[in-house]
Protein backbone atom coordinates (compact mmCIF):
# COMPACT_ATOMS: atom_id res chain seq x y z
CA UNK A 1 0.00 0.00 0.00
CA UNK A 2 0.96 3.74 -0.53
CA UNK A 3 2.91 4.54 2.44
CA UNK A 4 1.26 7.88 2.43
CA UNK A 5 -1.93 6.04 3.13
CA UNK A 6 -0.93 3.35 6.00
CA UNK A 7 -3.09 3.73 8.74
CA UNK A 8 -0.02 2.06 11.10
CA UNK A 9 2.80 4.35 9.34
CA UNK A 10 0.56 7.23 9.65
CA UNK A 11 -0.35 6.80 13.61
CA UNK A 12 3.81 6.34 14.14
CA UNK A 13 4.39 9.59 12.91
CA UNK A 14 1.52 11.55 14.66
CA UNK A 15 2.81 9.93 17.99
CA UNK A 16 6.02 11.13 17.39
CA UNK A 17 4.72 14.45 16.84
CA UNK A 18 3.27 14.70 19.60
CA UNK A 19 5.86 13.47 21.75
CA UNK A 20 8.21 16.29 20.17
CA UNK A 21 5.19 18.04 21.08
CA UNK A 22 4.87 17.54 25.12
CA UNK A 23 8.83 18.37 24.52
CA UNK A 24 8.03 22.05 23.20
CA UNK A 25 5.49 22.56 25.94
CA UNK A 26 7.98 21.47 28.50
CA UNK A 27 11.11 23.41 27.07
CA UNK A 28 8.11 26.79 27.25
CA UNK A 29 7.43 25.81 30.30
CA UNK A 30 11.25 25.62 32.02
CA UNK A 31 11.02 29.30 30.08
CA UNK A 32 8.32 30.96 31.87
CA UNK A 33 9.97 29.40 34.93
CA UNK A 34 12.83 31.50 34.60
CA UNK A 35 10.38 34.41 33.85
CA UNK A 36 9.22 34.37 37.45
CA UNK A 37 12.54 34.25 38.46
CA UNK A 38 13.57 37.73 36.56
CA UNK A 39 9.89 38.91 37.59
CA UNK A 40 10.70 38.04 41.34
CA UNK A 41 14.32 40.32 41.26
CA UNK A 42 12.11 43.11 39.43
CA UNK A 43 9.11 42.77 41.37
CA UNK A 44 7.12 42.48 37.95
CA UNK A 45 3.85 41.36 38.24
CA UNK A 46 3.42 37.46 36.92
CA UNK A 47 0.41 38.67 34.34
CA UNK A 48 1.44 40.73 31.47
CA UNK A 49 -1.73 40.64 29.61
CA UNK A 50 -0.02 43.07 26.87
CA UNK A 51 2.01 41.00 26.23
CA UNK A 52 -0.31 37.84 26.07
CA UNK A 53 -2.82 39.59 23.63
CA UNK A 54 0.50 40.63 21.36
CA UNK A 55 1.56 37.32 21.08
CA UNK A 56 -1.84 35.85 20.65
CA UNK A 57 -2.76 38.53 17.53
CA UNK A 58 0.62 37.36 16.26
CA UNK A 59 0.18 33.54 16.31
CA UNK A 60 -3.16 34.12 15.33
CA UNK A 61 -1.49 35.49 11.76
CA UNK A 62 1.34 32.87 11.73
CA UNK A 63 -1.84 30.29 12.20
CA UNK A 64 -3.57 31.52 9.03
CA UNK A 65 -0.18 31.25 7.14
CA UNK A 66 -0.45 27.20 8.11
CA UNK A 67 -4.17 26.77 7.35
CA UNK A 68 -5.01 26.47 11.00
CA UNK A 69 -8.20 28.23 12.19
CA UNK A 70 -8.29 31.47 14.51
CA UNK A 71 -10.36 29.98 16.96
CA UNK A 72 -8.21 26.74 17.54
CA UNK A 73 -4.82 28.63 17.72
CA UNK A 74 -6.29 31.20 19.92
CA UNK A 75 -7.77 28.19 22.31
CA UNK A 76 -4.61 26.24 22.34
CA UNK A 77 -2.58 29.10 23.32
CA UNK A 78 -5.16 30.45 25.95
CA UNK A 79 -4.17 27.17 27.51
CA UNK A 80 -0.80 26.95 27.53
CA UNK A 81 -0.47 30.71 28.71
CA UNK A 82 -2.95 29.50 31.61
CA UNK A 83 -0.29 26.62 32.41
CA UNK A 84 2.62 29.14 32.58
CA UNK A 85 0.70 32.07 34.59
CA UNK A 86 -0.07 29.29 37.02
CA UNK A 87 3.05 27.74 37.00
CA UNK A 88 4.82 31.58 37.65
CA UNK A 89 2.38 32.39 40.28
CA UNK A 90 3.37 28.63 42.45
CA UNK A 91 6.83 29.01 42.15
CA UNK A 92 6.77 32.67 43.35
CA UNK A 93 4.50 31.36 46.36
CA UNK A 94 7.18 29.22 47.22
CA UNK A 95 9.86 31.61 46.88
CA UNK A 96 7.40 33.70 49.27
CA UNK A 97 6.99 30.78 51.66
CA UNK A 98 10.24 29.14 51.91
CA UNK A 99 8.53 26.27 54.26
CA UNK A 100 5.94 25.26 51.98
CA UNK A 101 8.76 23.89 49.98
CA UNK A 102 8.13 19.71 50.80
CA UNK A 103 9.00 16.95 48.64
CA UNK A 104 5.78 15.38 50.12
CA UNK A 105 2.54 16.65 51.38
CA UNK A 106 -0.57 15.48 52.79
CA UNK A 107 -4.20 16.11 52.45
CA UNK A 108 -7.57 15.45 54.28
CA UNK A 109 -10.33 15.41 51.28
CA UNK A 110 -13.74 14.17 51.25
CA UNK A 111 -14.73 10.63 50.07
CA UNK A 112 -11.78 8.45 48.52
CA UNK A 113 -10.29 7.96 45.25
CA UNK A 114 -12.30 9.03 42.31
CA UNK A 115 -14.09 12.10 44.15
CA UNK A 116 -14.12 15.52 42.59
CA UNK A 117 -12.38 16.70 45.83
CA UNK A 118 -9.73 14.18 45.31
CA UNK A 119 -9.43 14.89 41.86
CA UNK A 120 -9.24 18.84 42.88
CA UNK A 121 -6.58 18.07 45.03
CA UNK A 122 -4.30 16.05 43.08
CA UNK A 123 -5.19 18.96 40.03
CA UNK A 124 -3.86 21.83 43.00
CA UNK A 125 -0.74 19.71 44.02
CA UNK A 126 0.19 18.44 40.41
CA UNK A 127 2.32 22.07 40.80
CA UNK A 128 3.61 22.13 44.15
CA UNK A 129 4.08 18.76 45.39
CA UNK A 130 6.05 15.79 44.09
CA UNK A 131 3.90 13.08 46.19
CA UNK A 132 0.87 14.06 47.29
CA UNK A 133 -0.13 11.03 50.72
CA UNK A 134 -4.18 10.93 50.47
CA UNK A 135 -6.15 11.08 53.37
CA UNK A 136 -9.92 10.36 52.58
CA UNK A 137 -12.30 11.36 54.81
CA UNK A 138 -15.84 10.87 55.47
CA UNK A 139 -17.31 14.41 56.31
CA UNK A 140 -16.10 18.09 56.38
CA UNK A 141 -15.49 18.32 59.95
CA UNK A 142 -13.07 15.26 60.17
CA UNK A 143 -11.49 17.12 57.43
CA UNK A 144 -10.79 20.01 59.70
CA UNK A 145 -9.95 17.44 62.86
CA UNK A 146 -7.05 15.86 61.08
CA UNK A 147 -5.52 19.12 59.78
CA UNK A 148 -6.52 20.81 63.29
CA UNK A 149 -4.68 17.70 65.15
CA UNK A 150 -1.16 17.78 63.15
CA UNK A 151 -2.14 14.54 61.40
CA UNK A 152 -2.54 16.07 57.82
CA UNK A 153 -0.67 19.57 56.24
CA UNK A 154 -3.91 20.57 54.69
CA UNK A 155 -7.69 20.09 54.08
CA UNK A 156 -9.08 20.41 50.78
CA UNK A 157 -13.08 21.69 50.81
CA UNK A 158 -15.99 22.61 48.31
CA UNK A 159 -16.96 26.01 49.17
CA UNK A 160 -19.41 26.51 46.20
CA UNK A 161 -20.74 25.31 42.94
CA UNK A 162 -21.81 27.43 39.95
CA UNK A 163 -25.19 25.38 40.06
CA UNK A 164 -25.95 24.53 43.42
CA UNK A 165 -24.68 27.69 45.17
CA UNK A 166 -22.59 27.89 48.32
CA UNK A 167 -22.15 24.40 50.50
CA UNK A 168 -23.34 26.00 54.04
CA UNK A 169 -22.29 23.21 56.11
CA UNK A 170 -18.48 24.35 54.85
CA UNK A 171 -18.97 28.05 55.58
CA UNK A 172 -20.65 26.89 59.13
CA UNK A 173 -17.36 24.94 60.09
CA UNK A 174 -15.15 28.01 59.03
CA UNK A 175 -17.25 29.89 61.98
CA UNK A 176 -15.08 27.30 64.28
CA UNK A 177 -12.00 26.61 63.08
CA UNK A 178 -8.36 28.63 63.86
CA UNK A 179 -7.39 26.99 60.42
CA UNK A 180 -6.27 29.77 57.50
CA UNK A 181 -7.10 29.57 53.86
CA UNK A 182 -4.21 29.15 51.59
CA UNK A 183 -5.47 28.33 48.47
CA UNK A 184 -8.57 27.45 46.06
CA UNK A 185 -8.99 26.19 42.43
CA UNK A 186 -11.80 25.81 40.30
CA UNK A 187 -12.64 22.31 38.99
CA UNK A 188 -14.53 21.35 36.19
CA UNK A 189 -17.78 19.24 37.35
CA UNK A 190 -18.98 16.77 34.60
CA UNK A 191 -21.44 14.70 35.76
CA UNK A 192 -22.05 11.68 34.57
CA UNK A 193 -24.06 8.76 35.15
CA UNK A 194 -21.58 5.67 35.38
CA UNK A 195 -22.28 1.88 35.62
CA UNK A 196 -20.14 -1.49 36.13
CA UNK A 197 -21.68 -3.46 33.63
CA UNK A 198 -22.99 -3.06 30.03
CA UNK A 199 -26.94 -2.04 30.19
CA UNK A 200 -29.01 0.63 29.06
CA UNK A 201 -30.84 3.78 31.07
CA UNK A 202 -34.07 1.87 30.63
CA UNK A 203 -33.00 -0.64 33.17
CA UNK A 204 -31.72 1.56 35.76
CA UNK A 205 -33.64 1.11 38.87
CA UNK A 206 -31.68 2.93 41.56
CA UNK A 207 -28.72 5.42 41.54
CA UNK A 208 -25.90 6.24 43.90
CA UNK A 209 -24.39 9.69 44.83
CA UNK A 210 -23.87 11.94 47.21
CA UNK A 211 -26.67 14.89 47.60
CA UNK A 212 -24.63 17.51 46.29
CA UNK A 213 -24.49 15.84 42.62
CA UNK A 214 -28.09 15.32 42.91
CA UNK A 215 -29.26 18.47 43.49
CA UNK A 216 -26.73 19.46 40.63
CA UNK A 217 -28.45 16.99 38.28
CA UNK A 218 -32.14 17.40 39.39
CA UNK A 219 -33.79 17.95 35.82
CA UNK A 220 -32.20 14.78 34.49
CA UNK A 221 -32.91 12.67 37.25
CA UNK A 222 -36.85 14.31 37.19
CA UNK A 223 -37.18 13.26 33.45
CA UNK A 224 -35.85 9.08 34.54
CA UNK A 225 -39.17 8.44 36.05
CA UNK A 226 -39.35 5.87 39.23
CA UNK A 227 -35.75 5.44 40.61
CA UNK A 228 -34.73 5.16 43.83
CA UNK A 229 -32.43 6.96 45.11
CA UNK A 230 -29.32 5.77 47.46
CA UNK A 231 -27.38 9.08 49.41
CA UNK A 232 -23.83 8.23 49.66
CA UNK A 233 -21.65 9.49 51.82
CA UNK A 234 -19.45 10.83 49.11
CA UNK A 235 -19.20 9.89 45.51
CA UNK A 236 -16.37 7.37 45.62
CA UNK A 237 -18.34 5.59 47.91
CA UNK A 238 -20.89 5.98 46.23
CA UNK A 239 -18.68 4.64 43.07
CA UNK A 240 -16.88 2.09 44.84
CA UNK A 241 -20.56 0.63 46.15
CA UNK A 242 -21.98 0.41 42.58
CA UNK A 243 -18.19 -1.51 41.30
CA UNK A 244 -19.38 -3.87 44.17
CA UNK A 245 -22.56 -4.48 43.14
CA UNK A 246 -22.14 -5.24 39.00
CA UNK A 247 -25.78 -5.01 38.64
CA UNK A 248 -26.96 -3.60 34.97
CA UNK A 249 -30.06 -2.22 37.30
CA UNK A 250 -27.78 0.27 39.43
CA UNK A 251 -25.73 3.37 37.88
CA UNK A 252 -23.64 6.21 39.98
CA UNK A 253 -23.26 10.09 39.10
CA UNK A 254 -19.90 10.85 39.57
CA UNK A 255 -16.91 12.33 36.69
CA UNK A 256 -16.07 10.10 34.17
CA UNK A 257 -12.09 10.83 35.05
CA UNK A 258 -13.36 9.16 39.19
CA UNK A 259 -15.00 6.42 37.53
CA UNK A 260 -12.10 4.95 35.38
CA UNK A 261 -10.35 4.40 39.09
CA UNK A 262 -13.65 1.90 39.78
CA UNK A 263 -13.73 0.48 36.10
CA UNK A 264 -16.90 2.37 35.92
CA UNK A 265 -17.99 3.86 32.43
CA UNK A 266 -20.26 6.25 31.18
CA UNK A 267 -24.03 5.47 30.37
CA UNK A 268 -24.70 9.09 29.93
CA UNK A 269 -22.41 12.19 30.14
CA UNK A 270 -23.10 16.07 30.81
CA UNK A 271 -26.27 15.32 33.17
CA UNK A 272 -25.67 18.60 34.90
CA UNK A 273 -28.97 20.59 34.73
CA UNK A 274 -25.89 23.28 33.75
CA UNK A 275 -23.40 22.72 31.01
CA UNK A 276 -21.01 25.16 32.84
CA UNK A 277 -20.54 23.37 36.04
CA UNK A 278 -18.06 24.13 38.21
CA UNK A 279 -17.12 23.61 41.84
CA UNK A 280 -14.45 26.08 43.74
CA UNK A 281 -12.38 24.21 46.45
CA UNK A 282 -10.83 26.15 48.97
CA UNK A 283 -7.55 24.55 51.14
CA UNK A 284 -6.91 25.14 54.96
CA UNK A 285 -3.87 24.73 56.34
CA UNK A 286 -2.96 25.56 60.38
CA UNK A 287 -0.34 28.65 59.60
CA UNK A 288 -1.63 31.45 57.33
CA UNK A 289 0.74 32.42 54.02
CA UNK A 290 2.15 35.26 52.68
CA UNK A 291 0.88 36.00 48.82
CA UNK A 292 3.58 37.13 46.77
CA UNK A 293 3.17 40.82 45.61
CA UNK A 294 3.27 39.66 41.93
CA UNK A 295 0.05 37.59 42.72
CA UNK A 296 -3.49 38.89 42.51
CA UNK A 297 -4.75 37.83 45.80
CA UNK A 298 -7.89 37.30 47.78
CA UNK A 299 -8.73 37.46 51.11
CA UNK A 300 -11.51 35.90 53.25
CA UNK A 301 -13.03 38.11 56.23
CA UNK A 302 -15.81 37.02 58.43
CA UNK A 303 -17.65 39.26 60.09
CA UNK A 304 -20.87 39.92 62.98
CA UNK A 305 -22.77 43.51 62.68
CA UNK A 306 -24.91 44.30 65.66
CA UNK A 307 -28.62 44.02 64.58
CA UNK A 308 -28.88 48.25 64.40
CA UNK A 309 -30.09 49.02 60.19
CA UNK A 310 -27.53 49.30 58.35
CA UNK A 311 -24.55 48.14 60.01
CA UNK A 312 -23.29 46.00 57.20
CA UNK A 313 -23.93 48.80 54.42
CA UNK A 314 -21.65 50.73 56.67
CA UNK A 315 -18.70 47.92 56.21
CA UNK A 316 -19.22 47.71 53.16
CA UNK A 317 -18.70 51.54 52.35
CA UNK A 318 -15.25 51.14 54.26
CA UNK A 319 -14.53 48.95 51.35
CA UNK A 320 -15.91 51.54 48.76
CA UNK A 321 -14.07 54.08 50.19
CA UNK A 322 -10.46 52.00 50.01
CA UNK A 323 -11.39 51.13 46.41
CA UNK A 324 -11.40 47.57 47.17
CA UNK A 325 -13.64 44.94 45.20
CA UNK A 326 -15.83 42.29 47.40
CA UNK A 327 -16.00 39.39 45.45
CA UNK A 328 -18.31 37.36 47.25
CA UNK A 329 -20.66 37.93 50.18
CA UNK A 330 -22.76 35.28 51.81
CA UNK A 331 -24.73 35.22 55.09
CA UNK A 332 -25.41 32.21 57.32
CA UNK A 333 -26.76 32.04 60.90
CA UNK A 334 -24.70 32.01 64.34
CA UNK A 335 -25.84 29.03 66.30
CA UNK A 336 -27.90 30.08 69.44
CA UNK A 337 -28.17 33.51 68.35
CA UNK A 338 -31.72 33.37 66.46
CA UNK A 339 -31.48 35.46 63.69
CA UNK A 340 -28.86 37.25 64.07
CA UNK A 341 -25.99 36.45 61.09
CA UNK A 342 -22.08 35.73 60.44
CA UNK A 343 -21.51 37.20 56.55
CA UNK A 344 -18.46 35.93 54.63
CA UNK A 345 -16.32 38.28 52.54
CA UNK A 346 -14.53 37.65 50.17
CA UNK A 347 -12.09 40.60 48.86
CA UNK A 348 -9.66 41.02 45.82
CA UNK A 349 -6.79 42.26 48.04
CA UNK A 350 -3.65 41.35 49.59
CA UNK A 351 -3.65 41.75 53.27
CA UNK A 352 -0.37 42.65 53.47
CA UNK A 353 -1.76 46.06 51.37
CA UNK A 354 -2.65 48.88 53.23
CA UNK A 355 -5.56 49.93 52.03
CA UNK A 356 -7.25 46.40 53.69
CA UNK A 357 -5.29 47.06 56.46
CA UNK A 358 -7.03 50.66 57.12
CA UNK A 359 -10.02 48.67 56.01
CA UNK A 360 -10.24 46.54 58.60
CA UNK A 361 -8.80 48.57 61.01
CA UNK A 362 -12.52 51.05 60.51
CA UNK A 363 -14.51 48.12 60.03
CA UNK A 364 -13.42 46.31 63.38
CA UNK A 365 -15.25 48.96 65.52
CA UNK A 366 -19.10 48.09 63.31
CA UNK A 367 -18.86 44.77 64.44
CA UNK A 368 -19.15 42.08 66.94
CA UNK A 369 -16.62 39.94 65.68
CA UNK A 370 -14.06 39.76 62.75
CA UNK A 371 -11.96 37.41 61.83
CA UNK A 372 -9.69 37.13 58.47
CA UNK A 373 -10.14 33.89 57.65
CA UNK A 374 -7.05 33.61 55.27
CA UNK A 375 -5.12 35.57 51.79
CA UNK A 376 -4.30 33.23 48.69
CA UNK A 377 -3.43 33.50 45.18
CA UNK A 378 -6.50 33.87 43.39
CA UNK A 379 -5.83 30.48 40.79
CA UNK A 380 -8.42 31.51 38.21
CA UNK A 381 -6.65 33.04 35.26
CA UNK A 382 -9.54 34.81 32.90
CA UNK A 383 -8.51 34.33 29.72
CA UNK A 384 -6.84 37.26 27.15
CA UNK A 385 -8.84 37.92 24.42
CA UNK A 386 -7.78 38.99 21.11
CA UNK A 387 -9.36 41.69 19.16
CA UNK A 388 -12.57 40.09 16.41
CA UNK A 389 -10.19 41.66 13.73
CA UNK A 390 -7.79 39.53 14.43
CA UNK A 391 -9.19 36.85 14.05
CA UNK A 392 -11.60 37.11 10.92
C1 LIG B 1 5.80 34.28 30.37
C2 LIG B 1 5.31 35.44 30.82
O1 LIG B 1 4.33 35.52 31.84
C3 LIG B 1 2.94 35.44 31.57
C4 LIG B 1 2.71 34.33 30.64
C5 LIG B 1 2.84 34.51 29.30
C6 LIG B 1 3.08 33.35 28.39
O2 LIG B 1 3.02 32.22 28.85
O3 LIG B 1 3.40 33.57 27.21
C7 LIG B 1 2.77 35.82 28.79
C8 LIG B 1 2.61 36.90 29.59
C9 LIG B 1 2.45 36.79 31.04
O4 LIG B 1 1.07 36.94 31.35
C10 LIG B 1 5.84 36.74 30.33
O5 LIG B 1 5.59 37.77 30.98
O6 LIG B 1 6.52 36.74 29.30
Amino acid sequence: MNDELDLNKIREKITKLDQQLLALFAERRALTLNVAKSKAKQVRPVRDQQREQELLIRLIKQGKEYGLDAHYVTSVFQTIIEDSVLNQQAYLQTLANPNLEMPSVSVAFLGDKGSYSYLASHRYFSRRAEKLIEYGCQSFNEIMQQVESGHVDYGMLPIENTSSGSINEVYDALQHTNLSIVGEITQPIEHCLLTAVNTSLDKIKTIYAHGQPFTQCSNFLDKQGDMRIEYCESTADAMAKVYQLQDPSVAVIGSEEGGQLYQLHALEKSIANQSENHSRFILVARKPVDVAEQIPAKTAIILATGQTPGALVECLLVLKEKGINMCKLESRPIQGRPWEEMFYLDVEANIKQLALQEAISEITPLTNFIKVLGCYPIEHISPTNVPSNAIT
